[in-house]
C-alpha cells in the first residue's frame, strides 16, 4: 500500500534561477498515518520541504515519491491527494467570496476544469466545515473574517479534498491557546483515520500528549529524527545545536 506514504531518497532543491540547494541529500520514510512534526530555526528549509513533498520544486538530485508517485514526473497527480495549508495567508478583504465558496474549492482540482460541483462534492465541503466548527460562518465573505477564523477555513479547504497526506506550514501561528488545542485533536483524529499529518510549526503547546515524530531541520539538513510524546517536542527541539532561533 503506496496511500499516504511518503519516500525521500537523497533528495536536494533550489529555487528557480538558483544553482544552491536549500534541501540538501534529504532521505526519509513516512508512514501513511503518521503525524509529523517538522521543527528548526529559521530558514533551515521547512517550508522548501513541504513544497518539494508537494511538487512544486525542482529536484535536483535524489528521488522522492509520495503515494507511490515519483513526485518529479507526477505533480499534479501527488497534488491531487496531498493538502497543503500555507503559511501566513490572508485573504483580501474585498475578496468576492463566501467561506463556503472558499471550502469547495478544495474540491476543484479533484473536478477538472470548468466542472461543476457533484453532490459528493458539497458534502465533503459540509462535513469539513463540521468538523472545523465553522457551519455557522458559511455564508459570511472570507476577507471579513479573522485571522484565525480564516486559518480554520484553509484547513476546511484542504480537508474537502480528502487528502491522502495533509502538509501544514505553522497552522496555529493565528489561533488562540483554545483553538489551537482544537484544531491539534483534530489533526490527531485525522491522523487516526489514516491521513498522514506532516505540520511545520514553532508552537509546540498545542500538540497532542500522544507519540509524535519529530524531524528537526537545520541548513537544509534533517538534524534529528525521532520520536516522543507532543508536551516534549519543545524541550527536544530546544536541546539541538543551532536552535537558538528556534
Ligand atoms: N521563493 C524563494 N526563492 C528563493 N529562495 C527562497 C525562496 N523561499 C525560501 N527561500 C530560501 O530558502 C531558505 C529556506 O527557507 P524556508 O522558507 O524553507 O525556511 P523555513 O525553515 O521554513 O523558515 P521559517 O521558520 O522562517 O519559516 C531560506 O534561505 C530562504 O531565503
Amino acid at each position: 500500500m503506496t496511500a499516504g506514504t511518503i519516500e525521500l531518497s537523497g533528495v536536494s532543491t533550489a529555487y528557480e534561477g538558483s544553482d544552491l540547494p536549500v534541501i540538501r541529500g534529504i532521505s526519509f520514510s513516512i508512514a501513511a498515518g503518521e503525524f509529523v512534526v517538522v521543527g528548526g530555526p529559521n530558514g533551515a528549509g521547512k517550508t522548501t520541504l513541504l513544497e518539494t513533498i508537494n511538487g512544486m520544486l525542482p529536484i535536483t538530485n535524489g528521488q522522492a515519491t509520495v503515494c507511490g508517485l515519483d513526485v518529479a514526473a507526477h505533480g499534479t497527480e501527488v497534488r491531487k491527494r496531498v493538502g497543503y495549508v500555507i503559511q501566513n495567508f490572508a485573504f483580501d478583504p474585498l475578496a468576492p467570496f463566501t467561506v463556503g465558496n472558499v471550502v469547495i474549492m478544495g474540491r476543484y482540482g479533484l473536478l477538472g476544469y470548468g466542472r461543476q460541483p457533484r453532490e459528493e462534492d458539497h458534502r465533503a465541503a459540509e462535513e469539513a466545515m463540521h468538523l472545523l466548527g465553522i457551519e455557522d460562518l458559511v455564508d459570511r465573505p472570507i476577507g471579513k473574517l479573522s485571522g484565525g477564523q480564516q486559518q480554520k477555513v484553509l484547513i476546511a479547504q484542504n480537508l474537502a479534498k480528502k487528502p491522502e497526506i495533509l502538509l501544514l506550514d505553522e497552522p496555529f501561528s493565528n489561533l488562540d491557546l483554545f483553538a489551537r488545542s482544537f484544531v491539534g485533536e483534530i489533526l490527531t483524529s485525522i491522523a487516526e483515520a489514516g491521513c498522514t499529518v506532516v505540520i511545520v510549526s514553532h508552537a509546540f503547546d498545542a500538540l497532542p500528549g500522544h507519540d509524535i515524530r519529530i524531524l528537526a531541520m537545520n541548513e537544509g539538513r534533517i538534524s534529528m529524527d525521532a520520536h516522543c510524546r507532543g508536551d516534549e517536542v519543545e524541550e527536544r527541539i530546544r536541546r539541538l545545536p543551532g536552535a537558538v532561533h528556534a
